[in-house]
């Protein structure tokens, strides 16, 4: 599902983001991304994002070489990958319900499935009843599973998240994070960077660790 092969990212300013890095994640594994802050965890996932292009090596997402792909092909692959920030960054003059829709309002999704969407993922996320709810009044971690929500609403195949608990206290990181793992035991591919080592270690999933921008670790936990 995600190829990287000897990739590459030198930002404008000379600093190499990403050094010779290659792995392969198939579809359905469930994948964190951890190291040191400015090891590379963010520019990876904009990488397949297609936020920024590699200076040199292969992006492959789905069979795609990410090369070939032009600004006007570039909705169409977003459209196959949910994304969940840190700070969620909801819209706190829209309701809970409008944060969740936008990106099907954005797709041209026909109105009565975007009433059907948005309440399929509420549900998932287990806050069905604050749909008129404005996110000011929600607490962090329900603000966060909004923000979820709004990630999975348009069913992406690949679910990507940057520090989703980096705000959190450790029990409801611990929620957020057996959110992902229910998304994942449904055929969801998710990649999760983060440095909450703690976390992740009670977890059993794959890690892939950046150093300076090199991979330097890739396996399943002890
Ligand atoms: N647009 C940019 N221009 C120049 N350098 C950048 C740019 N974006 C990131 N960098 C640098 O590339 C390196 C990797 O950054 P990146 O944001 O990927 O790290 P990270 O592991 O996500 O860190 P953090 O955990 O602090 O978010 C850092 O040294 C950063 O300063």
């Amino acid at each position: 599902m995600i190829r990287f092969e000897q990739v590459g990212k030198r930002y404008p300013n000379g600093h190499m983001g990403l050094d010779g890095v290659s792995f392969h994640i198939r579809r359905g594994e469930m994948v964190f991304i951890t190291g040191h802050s400015g090891a590379g965890k963010s520019t990876l996932l904009k990488l397949i994002m297609c936020m920024e292009r590699p200076s040199s090596g292969q992006v492959h997402i789905g069979g795609q070489d990410l090369r070939d792909l032009g600004s006007n092909d570039i909705p169409y692959l977003r459209r196959q990958i949910g994304v969940v920030f840190q700070n969620h960054q909801l819209l706190f003059d829209r309701t809970v319900f409008d944060n969740v829709a936008l990106p099907l309002v954005i797709n041209g999704t026909p109105t009565d499935e975007v009433g059907r969407r948005v309440r399929a993922a509420l549900d998932k996320v287990g806050l069905l009843n604050k749909e008129k709810s404005y996110p000011i009044a929600l607490s962090g971690g329900e603000q966060q599973r909004i923000g979820i929500a709004r990630a999975v609403v348009h069913k992406p195949a690949l679910l990507l998240a940057d520090e989703p608990t980096g705000n959190l206290d450790p029990s409801l990181s611990a929620e957020i994070m057996a959110l992902f793992e229910d998304f994942n035991r449904v055929g969801v591919t998710v990649m999760i960077a983060s440095h909450d080592l703690p976390l992740i270690a009670q977890l059993d999933h794959r890690m892939l660790t950046l150093d300076q921008g090199q991979l330097v670790t890739d396996g399943e936990q002890a």
